[in-house]
């Protein structure tokens, strides 16, 4: 039932931020009688779609939910209060809420109502389906995944900068998918000109054309006029920048719609916290080598998600993912944590968690 908690839960993805994505399931006698999800910030909690399902069914019920009930009032009134109005017998819950405004506190208001609670079911799997909601949270600034294609000679494109395609259809069409659950997309100046990236998610399945909001960081402004990233139809457009960069190519994408916002110091840290004050959760790295080596630096990639190709393009001046960490011996590099590696057709996806970074290891 958990389990169907997280899958109702994902249907939702990328539309909840600042909101988690929450899954309820409500059975009588083991029989499913209401189900449902939080669509969007805003919107009603998870359980309460579930309690509509389930109407006077809901009596004596048992209530799995991948998320603490709330009992605060925020956008919309306590779950908790509405499960006991409800007279449930049982609940469920994958994992304790960690928004200070719950923590704890739903559970405790439900016991106290004389209900049963069981706490930690399927406990991990509820934590990575919210591993930006709770960054979010407990650390005030969204979740970062670093993500890039390379071939088996670790390259990320030619010397001369061409990169359709290092991975294969099936990997590039995951990565689709992996947009369609993010909030933002962060890119730098290179990226804009050399790939000329969309950055969408091409409408992956018809119940998910969720597009994230794409961001440039760029300092020169020494952007190309023309670009698939201007087209804001679509998906928006924000630059970020600094200073006096280019005003012609300025006035000519704010024409077509894109935001431009100027920051004192445009760094990877700064871009983070005006997207946690848009209120993403979750931010997907697609730039290039010195960007990704900056935003690691300066701890804004939490996950590395490498997609491998069995290629090799060789070239002493390819770029690869990351540029330079400072760091001069095999020791200080980056391991990363629960790694897991799958294989796409004969591309491979490995991923793993990464460390925060000890001011000490790495030079900001
Ligand atoms: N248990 C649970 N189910 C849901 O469907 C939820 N969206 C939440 N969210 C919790 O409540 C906070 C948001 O409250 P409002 O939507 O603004 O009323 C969010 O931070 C979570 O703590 N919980
Ligand atoms: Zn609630």
């Amino acid at each position: 039932m958990m389990q169907r908690c997280i899958q109702l839960a994902r249907s939702a993805a990328g539309r909840t931020a600042p909101n988690p994505m929450v899954g309820c399931v409500i059975t009588q006698q083991g029989e499913i009688v209401g189900e449902g999800f939080h669509p969007k910030a805003g919107e009603p909690h998870a359980e309460v779609f579930a309690l509509r399902a389930a109407g006077t069914r809901a009596h004596g019920a048992t209530v799995y939910v991948s998320l603490e009930p709330c009992n605060h009032y925020g956008r919309t009134p306590p779950c908790a209060e509405a499960l006991i109005k409800a007279q449930v017998s049982r609940v469920v819950v994958g994992m304790v809420d960690p928004d200070p405004r719950v923590s704890g506190g739903g559970i405790a208001r439900l016991r106290e109502a004389g209900i049963e609670v069981i706490v930690g079911v399927e406990e991990a799997a509820c934590r990575q389906l919210n591993e930006g909601f709770i960054q979010r949270v407990l650390h005030q600034r969204p979740f970062g995944i670093l993500k890039y294609a390379m071939t088996l000679d670790g390259k990320i494109a030619t010397p001369q900068g061409h990169s359709a395609w290092v991975s294969n259809e099936a990997a590039r069409s995951q990565v689709h998918q992996l947009r369609s659950t993010c909030d933002a997309i962060i890119i730098g100046t290179h990226t804009v000109a050399r790939d000329n990236p969309s950055l969408t998610s091409h409408c992956v399945s018809q119940d998910n054309c969720h597009n994230p909001l794409r961001v440039v960081m760029s300092r020169s402004l020494q952007l190309p006029v023309e670009a698939q990233i201007w087209d804001v139809t679509h998906a928006p457009t924000l630059v970020l920048t600094q200073g006096n960069g280019n005003p012609q190519i300025l006035q000519q994408i704010q024409d077509q719609g894109v935001e431009v916002l100027p920051v004192d110091q445009l760094t990877p840290q700064v871009a983070m916290a005006e997207l946690y004050r848009r209120g993403c959760a979750t931010v997907l790295w697609e730039c290039g080598g010195t960007l990704a080596a900056a935003a690691i630096a300066q701890g804004m990639v939490q996950k590395v998600m490498a997609f491998i190709a069995p290629k090799v393009i060789g070239g002493v001046g390819a770029p690869s993912p990351v540029g330079n960490l400072g760091f001069s011996r095999m020791s200080q590099a980056l391991e990363l944590n629960q790694v897991t590696c799958e294989a796409i057709g004969t591309n491979f996806l490995i991923q793993g968690y990464l460390e925060p970074p000890k001011s000490d290891e790495i030079p900001r």
